[in-house]
């Protein structure tokens, strides 16, 4: 492979996987990468070792076909503009996206290596040209317990999700840093006299929360303090699509049959920064001894840490706090629930915008260019 296109790169999920690329040393393997942009074509782009090049417009179909692979972090709409009328002049390239359009189509991989390594290798000696990042609460479940329905160890799995202001975009974490500044700013006098009323303070907490001028623009409502119970559209069935796709897009990542293992819960908008966690029930086939589950969810990839059950390691390493801006994907709080033995409680945090967004598709371009 000679000539990589990268779209979206100067993006939030795109200077992730830029920082990751450079870290990685992953230019190194490209003759000729080649940036684009929707909105700043000719202007110098970044310089990856191999001197800042102007960057090329993204809706430039003739730059786009001249590429061996395009790795696009620039979104749904962008995909929806470009991929159909590429494809339909005859492109042949491999198309590595982070946007959800694609995810589904029959032609699509989704693409989480040390979880479906074989699905991906399946999939590209049988032609297969379209890899596309999965939906980020479900790769991080999957790089954490994804070994457990590998092995078809599972009847059904229950996620309670708690994702971080990230996951709506940058405009939205800066919405999340300002509603937490307003509140604190409402309150700082009451806070710096340590004899004023707690529920004084609250009561003034609550009033600039529910204040026409409290900055919501992004998320419509607070989420400093508060939380938002719904993430994404509507389906039909009552579900959110981000609910709907934990079921969809775990069995296309394993490469199961559709509804093979019921998965649902509710997705919930909290005030962390970039973290997902999930609080998962998942019902076993059979009661397994927490050991044997420990070490199989250990050895299941590089990345994953198994946190034991105890209060002090949980609060110290379990937490958006202690994950953030790094690729491990701890997962704890194990142990047989209240409703019987085969009932496995477990807790877990991954970055979204690393292995939820941009780790898989890097590894993807890496195993491309490596083969
Ligand atoms: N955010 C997330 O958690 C996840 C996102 N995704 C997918 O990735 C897509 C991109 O998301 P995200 O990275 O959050 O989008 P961003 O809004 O951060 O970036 C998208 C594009 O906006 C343009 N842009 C305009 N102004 C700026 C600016 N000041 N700084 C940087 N870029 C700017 C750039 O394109 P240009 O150079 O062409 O102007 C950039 O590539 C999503 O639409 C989604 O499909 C997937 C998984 C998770
Ligand atoms: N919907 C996710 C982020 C995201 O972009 O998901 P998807 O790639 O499936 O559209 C969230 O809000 O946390």
């Amino acid at each position: 492979m000679n000539r990589v296109g990268f779209v979206g790169w100067r993006g939030m999920v795109g200077s992730v996987l830029m920082d990751r690329m450079r870290d990685e040393n992953d230019f190194a393997l490209i003759p000729e990468a080649r940036f684009f942009s929707t909105s700043q074509q000719g202007e110098p782009g970044p310089d990856i070792g191999q001197g800042a090049q102007a960057l090329l417009d993204a809706h430039d179909f003739d730059a786009l076909a001249g590429m061996d692979a395009i790795v696009t972090c620039q979104g749904g709409d962008y995909t929806e503009q470009v991929f159909e009328t590429l494809r339909g002049r005859g492109w042949q390239g491999y198309w590595i996206d982070a946007a959800s359009t694609l995810r589904l189509r029959e032609d699509s991989t989704i693409v989480l290596d040390p979880v479906n390594l074989e699905v991906i290798k399946h999939a590209l000696d049988a032609g297969k040209r379209d890899f596309i990042g999965g939906n980020c609460t479900v790769s991080l479940m999957l790089m954490a317990i994804g070994e457990l329905l590998r092995r078809d160890l599972v009847d059904w799995v229950s996620a309670m999700t708690y994702q971080a202001a990230s996951g709506a975009g940058a405009r939205n974490m800066r919405e999340l840093l300002a509603q937490m500044g307003t509140l604190q700013t409402s309150v700082s006098d009451l806070l710096a006299d340590p004899r004023s009323s707690i529920l004084d303070i609250d009561r003034a907490v609550t009033a600039t929360m529910r204040a026409g001028t409290f900055p919501s623009e992004q998320f419509g409502v607070p989420l400093a303090g508060s939380l938002i119970p719904w993430i994404d559209k509507p389906m039909d069935n009552g579900q959110s699509k981000e609910e709907w796709k934990a079921g969809v897009e775990t069995h296309k990542i394993l490469g199961r049959a559709e509804n093979a293992i019921p998965i649902d819960g509710t997705c919930v908008r909290i005030g962390s920064m970039r973290c997902h966690s999930q609080g998962l029930t998942i019902k076993l086939k059979q009661a397994m001894p927490i050991d044997e589950i420990t070490t199989m969810l250990a050895e299941a990839n590089d990345w994953v840490r198994v946190i034991s059950n105890e209060r002090e390691q949980t609060i110290a390493e379990l937490s958006p706090a202690a994950v953030t801006g790094t690729l491990s994907i701890p997962v704890g709080r194990l142990r047989a629930m209240a409703q019987g033995p085969a009932f496995l409680n477990a807790f877990t945090v991954g970055d979204q915008l690393l292995w939820g967004a941009a780790e898989p598709l890097r590894r993807m371009l890496r195993l491309l260019l490596e083969r």
